[in-house]
């Protein structure tokens, strides 16, 4: 299954080369569209497979699946469907109106959260994310990425969390027989 999500990022063109900011404010020569994969069902539906049975070989016990908005949420939504558990979604910001929520999905003390995400660079994001899932009460047991860019996200997720990237960056440039000339700051 790993082997064709990687041949699906490359099919899809998941992968696109040139001169990119990203959301930290850092720049890479290289982006991972995952929202190319995310809005195509076969694509989708393989990583929620490769999800679900990537936390059962851990043996992690879940109760509630997270994702934080935008890139997250088919993802969190496909793997909810494939596993029966409930979906939470965070939100970027509070709702400005209406129920001026922003988490979307019940949340019980001490219930244990599986996190996804698309991509990891710095882990900022959905280190926040669980910030917010655990200030409501829960615990985040496990924190899934689709691709983990290999750029200080996993150390720092690592202090707190387990973590589960599908694919590294480095994989996907090792597939294609691409060297890194070295990673930007
Ligand atoms: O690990 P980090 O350094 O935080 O970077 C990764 C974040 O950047 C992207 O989000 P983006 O802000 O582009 O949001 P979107 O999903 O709403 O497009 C991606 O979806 C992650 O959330
Ligand atoms: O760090 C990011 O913002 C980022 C990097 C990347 O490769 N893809 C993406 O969607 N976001």
């Amino acid at each position: 299954m790993k082997d064709e999500l990687i041949e699906l990022i490359f099919q899809e063109e998941a992968i696109i080369f040139g001169h990119f900011v990203l959301t930290s404010g850092k720049e890479s020569d290289y982006y991972i569209n995952v929202k190319k994969l995310i809005t195509n069902p076969k694509a989708l539906k393989l990583i929620a497979r490769l999800m679900k049975s990537r936390v059962e070989e851990m043996g992690m016990g879940f109760d509630r699946i997270a994702g934080p908005e935008l890139g997250a949420v088919p993802i969190a939504t496909a793997l909810a469907l494939e596993t029966d558990k409930p979906l939470i979604i965070v939100r970027k910001k509070k709702k400005e109106h209406g129920t001026g929520k922003q988490i979307e999905g019940e949340i019980n003390p001490g219930d244990r959260i599986l996190l996804v995400e698309d991509v990891t660079t710095t882990g900022g994001s959905v280190l926040r994310a669980a910030e917010i899932l655990e200030k409501q009460g829960a615990e985040v047991v496990v924190i899934s990425v689709v691709v983990d860019r290999e750029e200080g996200a996993k150390e720092k997720i690592e202090e707190k969390y387990a973590f589960l990237p599908l694919v590294s960056v480095s994989e996907l440039f090792a597939r294609r027989g691409l060297v890194r000339i070295e990673k930007r700051e």
